[in-house]
């Protein structure tokens, strides 16, 4: 499904990503995990074409490594990236609509996307309820569900999350994440970056420690959530924070 070798990227002339490997099959989530700076947000920002590379990038057989953003996104393969995105002065279904048109032209009348609609509205109900209200009334979860809901709107045949956690509640967050877990289960696979360890290990198949702009550790999920190597690093950066 994608498969990335001997990916160096870079800022200028800084290297910010060394060699990197992964893969994510059909159907898996997988999970990238690793403290601030490591090099997660690069290594979505190369796969999606927005960071200066090299090596190879391949999705779903085709060699994606020199397309540009619009062309990959394209091809399906979405991103939703850090922070809650939303256009705040458009309603929700607006937000949504704005999704399909990445994929087949701007066509923003609900009528000609209802199966798509429901589809995102099936998954985030709450959605449904505030579909008349202006994104910038939404709170953060509601906001990370329509950011999210709208790259499902784009039917992604992957669907890449950049800490979808960020700044919510724990509570705001269970939910999201079991979304997440339906969402794939639905038939989409998932390449999930997360700064929680544990929670992204609970939901994963397979996961990747990233450190300075280097895979360090792989393996299933069920394993590195055992592996006092990912444990300490994870308690090692909450203590670091905790500190500053
Ligand atoms: N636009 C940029 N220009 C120059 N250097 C950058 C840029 N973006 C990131 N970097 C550097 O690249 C390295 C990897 O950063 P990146 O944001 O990918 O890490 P991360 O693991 O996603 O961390 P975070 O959790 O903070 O988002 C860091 O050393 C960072 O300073």
């Amino acid at each position: 499904m994608l498969d990335v070798k001997g990916l160096h990227s870079f800022y200028g002339t800084i290297e910010a990503l060394h060699g990197v490997e992964i893969e994510v099959n059909d159907r898996e989530i997988v999970a990238l995990i690793g403290s601030n700076g490591a090099g997660k947000t690069t290594l979505l920002n190369s796969i999606s074409g927005h960071v200066t590379k090299t090596g190879s990038i391949h999705f779903q057989g085709k060699d994606i490594t020199k397309l540009a953003p619009h062309k990959i996104s394209r091809s399906s393969l979405l991103q939703v990236p850090e922070g809650h995105h939303v256009f705040p002065g458009l309603t929700v279904e607006q937000n949504l609509l704005v999704g399909t048109t990445a994929e087949k032209g701007i066509r923003l009348r609900a009528g000609d996307n209802r199966e798509l609609l429901d589809m995102v509205y099936e998954i985030f109900p709450r959605l449904l309820e505030r579909r008349k209200q202006l994104a910038w009334s939404l709170s953060g979860g509601e906001q990370q569900m329509l950011a999210i809901g709208r790259a499902l709107m784009g039917k992604p045949k992957l669907l890449m999350l950049d800490e979808p956690s960020m700044g919510l509640a724990p509570l705001i967050i269970d939910e999201l994440f079991e979304k997440i877990v339906e969402i794939n289960k639905n038939g989409t696979p998932v390449l999930l970056v997360e700064q929680n360890a544990h929670l992204a290990l609970s939901v994963s198949e397979r996961a990747y420690i990233m450190e300075r702009g280097n895979i360090t550790l792989s393996g299933k999920s069920a394993d590195l959530l055992h592996d006092s190597r990912v444990t300490e690093a994870y308690l090692g950066k909450q203590k670091k924070e905790q500190e500053n």
